[in-house]
């Protein structure tokens, strides 16, 4: 069944409603991994409740308990649990996002405030943080039952939403919840599959629909040695110093062309076979497509499959910061007694958290005892999350497939993603049912990074893209 007219309608007929609905939710600073930013994730959480409830949802918002972050114990966000309909005659679909965002700073580089939305007339982009990661996403959900409500038409299937406050932090206590939801009588009874719009695009012209996502897990690897900070004139080469020690540790773990150098750990990718390569040839993507998003002639190949194969199907070792080292403006002549460095690896198919961190663990203390160093090392796994890969032969994907036709008048290409939600696979595991990723935003949205944006016609076309997958859903034998 094609969605109603009258539904596309009112969705280009309250853009504007819709993108203010969307500057409210990008004004709540809502961070998951900043211990001083935890309240407007709660706040984040009570704005959806209040939206979902006046759309006519039944919700629930479930305390999660605490967690420590930033050596302070602190509530985690709470989950929101959201109900329409319960026609056992229609098909149950399970909605997925999540309302917290990776930080923003305007000193980051950011052109704009980033958690003011700013709407440029004349690229068409909605600027901001969250705005395609997850915002927009959530709100098309909104977006949809608010057309439903004003227009008095029924949904064409029961819907169940999991909005999550710290997607972005690992997921903390939304695993011991699901697992506590499944079963008769329990939220998740009924479900028959999961949509999950959290990712983007290949490129900036032809939608997606996306059947694996890479895993994940994270390190902070400490060295600490002198009692404070110390003079670099008075101490230097007369104590082993915590940041040299780390900066040669953090040097061994992957080479500029992106190898894996932690023993054992690309023996565990499965081995590639000739049908898969040829997926990958035949995507719509091109080595200017990455350097477009990455703002920058720096592809790691000028071979397409290559390239795509560096962010679907291998595992990449990314290092991200290190904590307690001097970092501000001017020249400051210090040894800094304490640092952590952090960085992650995106992990695939045979790997996961369980095989991977014994060999990284094991390989740093080698490299660490290898530098006869008397400062202290400890290593830390922040979170992990394993990978995922669904069929994308199911009833699930046919119907996106459909409903991507109907309003991109373009087949949508079959894609992985190269990062990572672990819940994903907690729903296919736990409830047994298919899950499909079925992105909103483009290629070049910058999600984590400066100048986020949502393009407005990805927003609007793809609030329309996921009502009309619910009406191809409902139409297809199951
Ligand atoms: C793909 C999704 N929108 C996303 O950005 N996921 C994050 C999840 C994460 C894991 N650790 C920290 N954040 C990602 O892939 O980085
Ligand atoms: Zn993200
Ligand atoms: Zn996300």
């Amino acid at each position: 069944m094609p969605a109603p007219p009258k539904f596309l309608d009112y969705v280009d007929a309250n853009a504007d409603k819709f993108i203010k609905r969307l500057a409210e939710a990008v004004a709540i600073p809502s961070v998951s991994g900043d211990a001083s930013y935890r309240k407007h994730v709660h706040e984040m959480a009570s704005y959806l409740e209040s939206q979902l409830k006046t759309l006519g949802a039944e919700v629930r918002s479930v305390p999660l308990g605490k967690q420590v972050l930033d050596g302070q114990e602190i509530d985690l966000p709470p989950v929101l649990l959201a109900q329409l309909g319960n026609d056992p005659k229609k098909k149950t679909i399970l909605c997925y996002g999540h309302f917290d965002v990776q930080p923003a700073l305007i000193g980051d580089g950011w052109d704009t405030e980033p958690f003011k939305l700013v709407i440029d007339d004349k690229t068409g982009r909605l600027i901001g943080r969250g705005s395609s990661d997850d915002k927009g996403p959530v709100l098309g959900w909104l977006n949809i039952l608010d057309a439903h409500k004003d227009l008095g038409l029924p949904l064409p299937v029961n819907l169940k939403f999991c909005f999550e406050g710290m997607e972005e932090s690992g997921s903390e206590g939304l695993d011991e919840l699901i697992h506590a939801e499944v079963g008769k009588g329990k939220f998740f009874e009924g479900v028959d599959a999961v949509c999950i719009s959290d990712n983007y695009w290949l490129n900036t012209r032809t939608p997606c629909l996306t059947y694996g996502l890479r895993g994940i897990s994270y390190y902070k690897v400490t060295i600490s040695g002198p009692a404070r900070d110390l003079h670099s004139g008075v101490f230097g080469r007369t104590v082993h110093e915590p940041m040299t020690d780390l900066i040669a540790i953090m040097s061994k773990l992957v080479t500029p062309c992106g190898k894996i150098l932690v023993p054992g750990v690309e023996d565990l990718v499965a081995p590639l076979t000739s049908e898969e390569k040829a997926r990958y040839d035949k995507l719509d993507y091109g080595i200017a497509d990455v350097e477009h998003s990455a703002g920058a002639q720096i592809a790691l190949s000028d071979d397409k499959a290559a390239v795509l194969m560096g962010r679907m199907r291998y595992p990449s070792l990314s290092l991200h910061g290190i904590e307690g080292a001097f970092s501000a403006a001017g020249a400051k002549t210090v040894i800094p007694a304490k640092v952590s460095g952090k960085f992650s690896i995106r992990l695939v198919p045979d790997q996961t958290p369980a095989n991977v961190d014994p060999l990284v663990i094991a390989y740093i203390q080698s490299e660490f005892a290898k530098l006869n160093s008397k400062n202290k090392l400890s290593i830390e796994n922040i979170h992990g999350g394993k990978p995922w890969l669904a069929d994308p032969n199911h009833w699930n994907y046919v119907a996106a497939i459909k409903a991507t036709e109907a309003v991109y008048k373009q087949t949508p290409d079959l894609t992985r993603e190269g990062g990572s939600i672990p819940v994903t696979l907690t729903f296919a595991e736990s409830l047994g049912v298919n899950v499909l990723l079925l992105p909103m935003g483009r290629g070049d949205d910058g999600a984590h990074s400066t100048n986020e944006k949502l393009d407005r016609s990805n927003f609007i076309e793809g609030t329309k893209l996921l009502g009309t997958y619910l009406y191809e859903v409902a139409d297809i034998k199951a």
